[in-house]
């Protein structure tokens, strides 16, 4: 662990006092926690851990280390995350049914979460503005079986073209100085100075007077950064108030293991002591902060939300599959259990490039936009042949399936390596494929063998 900066430490003894300050230098050379959600859209599964310790607040979380390498994790039921970093989601309660953005969301561990908490209805827009991480998000979106999000690549700026006074949610989950994370990743140490505080001061401020055209009057902000420093935060949120006429909203505090957000470290506003920080030294986890705040104004039918077409993108729908492709797909789809978001999939799908896909939006409303995945990919059409996607495999998981091959554990490893396997089964066409019951993805079977549909990308 690299020594703490000067600055930081003079810095943070003059903020807390010395005793408690000297609890937080200590606390940051200790060993961070590890934790991880459970995926409740799967099918109900028996996890190889132990979940004893669970997280305070949060539903089906629990203390300790999971792998990538795990079926439990490779199959999307469950997701390893820090376990302060659970909370802005929390907060974020989304219904269903509901238009929520999460707009710097990658690598997912949000928009995995608030997927979940719309259970298939309503929008996400999971937005990460660095191409290479997106990817990362879509893969965990599509791992976890997430049906009705959009997921692109674009600064928040461009996306206020596309959707003002859309959303009813929005999380702001804002790339900041990382003080929170020194004892997990001890390059933030590195990074560290003053002006570095600040200039994340000032790239919030820009990304959150994007993020605000876009919430309807009425809606609601969760506002978390991984630091502690109070221009990041308590200050950041005072600047909120004032710009844009939002009201802060009491966060559930339990005071065991949450602060209270510090009004003297900013503008002395007492309803900054309604925002929520975590200290690694309450022993929950890392460093965090979070802010829920709600736009003021009335909602009115013209802020109901609208993207720039100014109409209800379900209707512009046409299904753009010929008969001969219907039967194509209905030939894989017929011969598995259909979860409710791909039932009458004939009146709902579009075609991009042979890509069938059931959309969360209407690509004629976005067509500007860089997308990585709309809603759910059913698979591509190829010369007389549906070939099912990775992600129909994800998705089909959340139902009880009987076409399915379970392997041991030495071709566990062959069929993430993308080999094909020799089975004992009399199936013939696509299968599913699963380990201790966790279903991975697609195989195709011919002459007692699997041909592997594992996507070449999440090959290990
Ligand atoms: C704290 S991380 C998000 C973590 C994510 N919400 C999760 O829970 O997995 C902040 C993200 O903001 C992105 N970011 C950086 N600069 C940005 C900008 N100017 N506008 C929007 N996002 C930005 C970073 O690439 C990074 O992925």
């Amino acid at each position: 662990m690299p020594k703490l900066p000067e600055d930081f430490i003079k810095k943070y003894t003059k903020l807390l006092g010395k005793s408690k300050a000297d609890h937080l230098f200590k606390a940051i050379n200790e060993n961070s926690k590890n934790a991880y959600r459970i995926n409740s859209l799967k099918e109900n599964q028996t996890l190889s851990y132990d979940h004893n310790e669970k997280i305070p607040l949060i539903p089906n979380a629990y203390y300790g280390k999971i792998s990538g390498k795990d079926p439990e994790w490779v199959s999307g039921t469950v997701y390893s995350q820090e376990p302060a970093a659970m909370f802005p989601a929390f907060f974020l309660e989304a219904q269903p049914g509901e238009k929520i953005l999460d707009l710097c969301a990658a690598p997912g561990g949000k928009s995995t979460a608030i997927g979940v908490q719309l259970k298939g209805q309503g929008f996400l827009l999971a937005n990460e503005i660095s191409l290479s991480r997106a990817k990362i998000l879509r893969e965990n979106l599509e791992r976890w079986g997430i049906t009705n999000a959009l997921v692109t690549s674009e600064k928040p700026e461009k996306l206020t073209k596309y959707f003002s006074q859309y959303f009813d949610k929005i999380l702001v989950d804002a790339p900041c100085s990382g003080e929170g994370m020194f004892r997990k990743d001890p390059k933030a140490i590195e990074y560290w100075s003053q002006d570095y505080v600040l200039f994340c001061q000032q790239r919030q401020k820009e990304i959150l007077s994007f993020a605000v055209q876009m919430l309807k009057p009425g809606g609601k902000l969760i506002y978390s950064t991984c630091t502690f420093s109070p221009e990041e935060n308590e200050q950041i949120v005072s600047w909120l108030t004032k710009t844009f006429g939002f009201t802060i909203l009491p966060l559930k505090i339990d005071e065991q293991y949450i602060d209270h957000g510090h009004p003297e470290w900013s503008d002395n506003n007492i309803e900054l002591a309604k925002t929520a920080r975590f200290w690694p030294t309450a022993n929950i986890g890392e460093g965090q902060y979070v802010a829920k705040l709600r736009l003021e104004g009335k909602k009115n039918a013209q802020s109901s939300g609208s993207t720039s077409k100014k109409s209800d993108h379900k209707k512009q729908l046409k299904s753009a599959l010929t008969k001969s492709d219907m039967h194509l797909i209905s030939s894989v789809l017929d011969r598995f259990n259909l979860p409710s978001a791909i039932e009458n999939w004939q009146f709902k799908c579009q075609v991009h490039n042979n890509h069938v896909f059931i959309p969360a939006l209407s690509t004629n409303s976005a067509s500007h936009l860089k997308i990585l995945s709309n809603g759910i990919e059913l698979g591509i059409l190829k010369k007389k042949r549906f070939e099912p996607g990775h992600q129909l495999a994800m998705v089909l998981a959340a139902q009880e399936q009987n076409r399915v091959i379970d392997l041991g554990s030495s071709n566990y490893f062959k069929y993430l390596h993308g080999e094909a396997i020799r089975t004992d089964s009399d199936e013939t066409g696509f299968i599913l494929v699963s380990f201790k019951h966790f279903i991975l993805g697609f195989g195709k079977v011919s002459n007692h063998i699997i041909k592997n549909y594992y996507p070449k990308g999440l090959r290990i």
